[in-house]
């Protein structure tokens, strides 16, 4: 069984939907500290997302000697200004006012690693164009959605009622909700950890 290097329940969720039973193991890595030494390297923020999850993946070694890891990261890009999830629905607001009538980037990045190894990576960019919502429509979903919002990046959920935000979508629903499936469960399989 895989270990997911994660405690993000919607990457539990949409492994589990696809018949892959994890182990989950969060991982306590200094994501912030991270992204500045990325930054400070020069490195895009899709470079960044990459580099967050071999952090992730690193720091879950040691613990599962033998198996299979997998470990994310999503940054959400907006003319090249990282956004980070927010603290609470006010900072949720502000983001989703900044991210209205514009597109963003959703730069996420998954690796799959085995005692101390990287096996796999791969990086994947949705883009998505939120409407001009009113300002109604963002107090009532600010109020259906709630503390929910604060586990996505986006402060969306694009399974749910997040959907109704945007005008155009290009990427994988599961890309955008922070793990690109397909290619995942590919690597799995030529790893001989599922049946091919
Ligand atoms: N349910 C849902 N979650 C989303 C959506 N878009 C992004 N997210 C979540 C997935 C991730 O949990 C989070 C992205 O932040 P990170 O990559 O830093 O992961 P997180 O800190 O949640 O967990 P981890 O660092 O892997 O332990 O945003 C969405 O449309 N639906």
């Amino acid at each position: 069984m895989p270990v997911l290097a994660s405690g993000s329940t919607i990457r539990r969720q949409l492994l589990n939907a696809a018949g892959v039973t994890v182990t989950v193991s969060p991982v306590d890595v200094d994501e912030d500290t991270l992204r500045q030494q990325a930054e400070q390297k020069g490195l895009s923020l899709q470079e960044t997302a990459l580099a967050l999850a071999h952090a992730k993946a690193e720091a879950a070694s040691p613990q599962h000697t033998g198996r299979f890891i997998i470990a994310a990261d999503q940054i959400l890009g907006l003319d090249g200004q990282a956004f980070a999830k927010p603290a609470d629905l006010t900072e949720a607001r502000t983001h989703l006012l900044t991210l209205r009538g514009r597109t963003h980037t959703l730069h996420t990045a998954v690796t799959l690693w085995r005692d101390g190894q990287a096996l796999w990576s791969h990086s994947s960019s949705p883009t998505l164009t939120m409407r001009s919502f009113s300002d109604d429509f963002l107090t009532q979903y600010l109020q259906q959605e709630g503390t929910a919002l604060l586990a996505c990046v986006g402060c969306y959920r694009i399974e749910g009622l997040g959907m109704q935000l945007f005008e155009s979508i290009s990427g994988s629903s599961d890309a955008i909700a922070g793990l690109p499936l397909l290619p995942l469960l590919a690597a799995l399989r030529q790893q001989g950890a599922l049946t091919a």
